[in-house]
């Protein structure tokens, strides 16, 4: 199978996590292949795009046969880079932060919030779900001793631009942003920002406008 190029449109990237998450559910119940109509029902998404999709991935069902889904697994891995175990960190324990810590990415063993931060902590560190949780204060120190490159911000807007310009200075190079604040970050350092009111904005827009390619 080809490997990922940098022409694959930004829509069907978005998609790949989706894809992956799919995929290893088949794979779990012992499904060897899948035609792009079976995961078109499943993920809701109409099998024309995931055809194209697929198309770019340099994956081609057969007819009659459908796509190999052990093939396509080892594929998105490497493309997902899932084959690394990848640690995040966590700012900002609140009611973002700790659902985001009793989550932890169940569904995908190698991505995992392993250190959270917030003021509450006391010095020492305590934990939830069996997270370390510190005071801010120690926040260069540990996410430098852990190697950590990704942090997910889930703070008050007020304090989240003074905590991207630390991140920057011990070289973060990724920040998932929560708060509603458009961070100012040097070209080093990538942030993608979720906002839930825009994301239900976009929704609401494709519902009406009947839009079929932009399930995500
Ligand atoms: N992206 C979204 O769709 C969405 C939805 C809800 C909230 N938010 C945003 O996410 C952020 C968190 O929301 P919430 O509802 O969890 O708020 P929250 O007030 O419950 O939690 C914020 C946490 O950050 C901690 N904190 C304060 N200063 C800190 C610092 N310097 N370092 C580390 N931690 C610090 C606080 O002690 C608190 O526990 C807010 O900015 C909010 O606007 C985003």
């Amino acid at each position: 199978m080809a490997e990922v190029t940098s022409k694959i449109p930004q829509a069907t990237s978005k998609r790949l996590p989706l894809y992956y998450r799919f995929l290893q559910n088949f794979a779990n119940a012992g499904k060897k292949r899948i035609s792009s109509s079976e995961l078109s029902e499943a993920m809701k998404i109409d099998a024309a795009t995931i055809r194209r999709d697929f198309s770019h991935f340099g994956a081609l069902g057969r007819k009659g046969y459908g796509y190999d889904v052990m093939d396509l697994l080892h594929f998105f891995r490497q493309a997902l880079d899932q084959d690394e175990e990848t640690d995040v960190a966590l700012i900002g324990v609140g009611s973002l932060g700790n659902a985001f810590l009793k989550y932890n990415f169940q569904k995908n063993h190698n991505t995992r919030i392993v250190v959270a931060f917030d003021p509450k902590a006391p010095e020492t560190g305590t934990t939830v779900s069996n997270i370390p949780v510190f005071h801010p204060d120690l926040i260069e120190e540990k996410i430098m001793e852990m190697g950590i490159d990704i942090v997910i911000l889930t703070v008050p807007a007020r304090v989240a631009q003074e905590i991207a310009d630390r991140l920057e200075k011990i070289g973060v190079k990724g920040i998932l942003n929560f708060t509603p604040v458009r961070l100012s970050v040097p070209d080093s350092m990538r942030v993608h920002t979720i906002d839930l009111s825009i994301e239900l904005q976009a929704l609401i827009y494709f519902i009406k406008n009947d839009v079929k390619d932009s399930q995500l």
